[in-house]
């Protein structure tokens, strides 16, 4: 293993004295230390598996961390091991811990729209975009760990001032419907830890050492969640990179950074400056681009990698011309190359980007994966599920009893919601609860009552067969039950209701699958879901195209990347060129330039559509700090490309493929 690494690589490895901190720039294999670290402790250390966890940023991070642990240490990950994001871990904890958190094991987690959802609720406001920005405050609040009321007295403005008055009620309702939010998963175990000495010494002592990855983007609550779990050991590695603190408007806290000096004063700093992922010129452009901003950490990044391929700025017309572009020079270059589609990345700022792109490599056949989109699972048919699902496991979740009930609907109106809803905020139980009360009936006509207990009967059966048998079994016959398949078609137009159809499918199949695969429960089943923000195309031999925000790029890395719509008003964006919040902007902007191993091609459009309106636009600033090389290329290429030119070498390119 020591043939490929460096020696401070190896030095963060060994170092066990105390809590270690890499600091290093992209691609300089920060990651790579703390898979090799995990190989280390336990085959050279004899550190049980189940004594480590290595903490990711997001689930498809963990993946890869998986495969690459699984690759140096004989073929599979080690039977025990946590690798998770800390929102997975959070889940563990919780789940063991249970009835330490006044929750019962089958509590349910909610997703954004359901806590938005709560709050317009709790502040009787119809207005979702307002209900939206008070959830959101609220949420920063929980990642600050601050209670309802601090933030009363920090609440400056109107939408702070109502979202501090909603707080408190907020989070009863939240453990009346026995359910978290995100921020809970983080928050709980922090407030369990703090509070109970006897279970924080359990945790520590199961999870001996911790590892952790892009450490620059954990906020305050997760950097307090490490310091409960680490204890007075520190037997921590954390690595990051200030220059890719990208988080900073969901609450991380690049002064986690400083703060693990501060706390830890013997802790062990090891810089990196070896980059191994990109050509040379990619890698000065990066530098001389991050250079701009003011410098945290001092840091060099060199290569021994060659120049490579001209980095490429290319003026597009507007956004379809640019996905065009993108899905010729994709072509071209593949079949010149001999490359494979996974190889390219196409990297954006918003997720909104992604259609115009989806379409032109549809329409040129190229086949493309997609991450950190629209959550497979925020589609109305698999929420729809997923309410069934987790009324299955927690009857309390009065959200998911008023969707399933209402999905497909079977004759229970509003009136008679209104009715239970009532009647169990007065008794203080759940709608379900309620269902099967005496007390009830007064409220509801006979065929009402028949009906909300013909459902709560059949939720009651199913509950007992998903105790027993296996998942998918219990969604098939549920979808038979319901009728669901024939409701899509009865009340959408034909086309639609088969493309919902079709993900219902892949949704069981995914379930059927992850059940066997995993031995996993329902109950585990339905709370990971909600930490899922994809359907991932889990096959590793999928080829295709990946197409990313540039968020969700963060850790990756690819052959060729292509950067589009890097222009001013959306990279940076025009709302952090407002608030002047450009470094931030520029980070996001190095992350996506670092994720390029040989070639990289940036492209703009010189104008785009918002709303109704064109807007003329103009070429990021980026582009030019990224130095002379580069801008002298966007100067030679600043004609667009046209059409027919593209188009036909493509053409050509592909006859002489196809003959030869
Ligand atoms: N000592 C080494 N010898 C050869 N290749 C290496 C070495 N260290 C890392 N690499 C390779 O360099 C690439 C970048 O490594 P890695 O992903 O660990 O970097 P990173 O610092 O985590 O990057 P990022 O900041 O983007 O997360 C990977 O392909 C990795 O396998
Ligand atoms: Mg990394």
């Amino acid at each position: 293993m020591s043939a490929q690494l460096n020696p401070p690589q190896r030095e963060a490895i060994r170092y066990l004295d105390g809590p270690c901190l890499v600091l290093a720039g992209a691609g300089s294999g920060k990651t790579r230390v703390i898979t090799h670290k995990i190989a280390w402790l336990v085959e050279e250390c004899g550190l049980s598996p189940a004594n480590i966890a290595a903490i990711t940023f997001t689930n498809k991070a963990a993946r890869e961390m998986q495969e690459r642990v699984a690759g140096l240490m004989g073929g599979r990950a080690p039977k025990g091991l946590t690798l998770c994001t800390f929102h997975a871990l959070g889940v563990r904890i919780i789940r063991q811990e249970a009835q330490h958190c006044g929750l019962k094991p089958q509590f349910s987690i909610l997703d954004a729209a359901d806590t938005v959802q709560i709050v317009s609720d709790v502040a009787k406001s119809a207005d979702k975009a307002i209900a939206r920005q008070m959830q959101w405050q609220i949420s920063s609040w929980k990642n600050a760990m601050l209670t309802p009321e601090q933030a009363a007295q920090l609440a400056d403005n109107e939408i702070a001032a109502a979202a501090a008055a909603a707080y408190a009620e907020y989070e009863r309702t939240l453990r009346a419907y026995q359910a978290v939010d995100f921020d809970d998963l983080i928050g709980l175990p922090v407030r369990l830890f703090e509070d109970n000495a006897e279970v924080r010494e359990r945790w520590q002592n199961r999870l001996r050492y911790l590892l952790i990855d892009e450490y620059q983007d954990t906020n305050r609550a997760q950097y307090r969640l490490l310091r409960q779990l680490s204890g007075v050991r520190g037997a921590f590695t954390a690595v990051g990179d200030d220059d890719q603190a990208i988080y900073a408007w969901r609450g991380a806290d690049v002064e986690n950074l400083r703060l693990l000096q501060q706390d830890y004063p013997k802790l062990k700093v090891v810089k990196l400056e070896q980059n191994y992922r990109s050509s040379a010129r990619i890698l000065g452009a990066a530098n001389t681009l991050i250079a701009n901003n003011e410098k945290l950490f001092e840091k060099r990044l060199w290569s021994e990698h060659g120049p490579g391929d001209q980095i490429t700025v290319t003026a597009c017309r507007d956004a379809e011309h640019e996905a065009e572009t993108v899905a010729m020079k994709i072509s071209a270059h593949r079949f010149q190359n001999r490359t494979r589609f996974a190889d390219y990345a196409v990297l954006y700022r918003g997720n909104h980007q992604a259609r115009v792109i989806e379409q032109q490599l549809r329409n040129h056949k190229i086949p493309y994966v997609i991450s950190g989109g629209q959550s497979f699972f925020d589609k109305a048919e698999i929420r729809d599920l997923i309410a069934w699902l987790r009324l299955l496991v927690n009857e309390d979740d009065d959200l998911a009893f008023i969707r399933a009930i209402t999905t497909p609907r079977r004759g229970v109106g509003a009136a008679t919601l209104e009715a239970i809803g009532a009647y169990a905020g007065q008794r203080h139980v759940s709608l379900f609860a309620a269902a099967f009360e005496q007390g009830v009936a007064e409220h509801l006509n006979t065929r009402q009552l028949e009906l909300v207990h013909e459902f709560a009967a059949y939720i009651n059966r199913l509950q007992q067969r998903a105790a027993r048998e296996p998942a998918g079994q219990v969604l098939e016959d549920l979808l038979v039950a319901i009728r669901y398949e024939a409701w899509l078609f009865e009340h959408l137009d034909p086309r639609e209701a088969e493309s919902k159809w079709s993900n219902v499918r892949d949704f069981v199949d995914w379930l059927a699958r992850k059940g066997d695969e995993d031995d996993k429960t329902l109950l585990e089943l339905t709370q990971t879901i909600a930490l899922i923000s994809m359907l991932d195309k889990e096959d590793p031999d999928f080829d295709g195209v990946q197409l990313a925000t540039l968020h969700a790029s963060k850790g990756l890395e690819f052959g060729h990347v292509f950067m589009v719509g890097v222009e001013e008003g959306l990279l940076p964006h025009q709302s952090s060129i407002d608030e002047d919040k450009i470094e931030e902007e520029r980070r996001l902007m190095y992350v996506g330039v670092t994720r390029a191993q040989r070639s990289l091609n940036v492209l703009w459009c010189e104008r785009r559509k918002s709303g109704k309106e064109w807007r003329r636009c103009e070429a990021s600033r980026f582009i030019e700090e990224m130095g002379d090389d580069v801008l002298s290329a966007a100067r030679k290429s600043n004609e667009p490309v046209s059409k027919e030119d593209g188009r036909a070498r493509a053409a050509g390119l592909m006859a002489i493929f196809e003959r030869g």
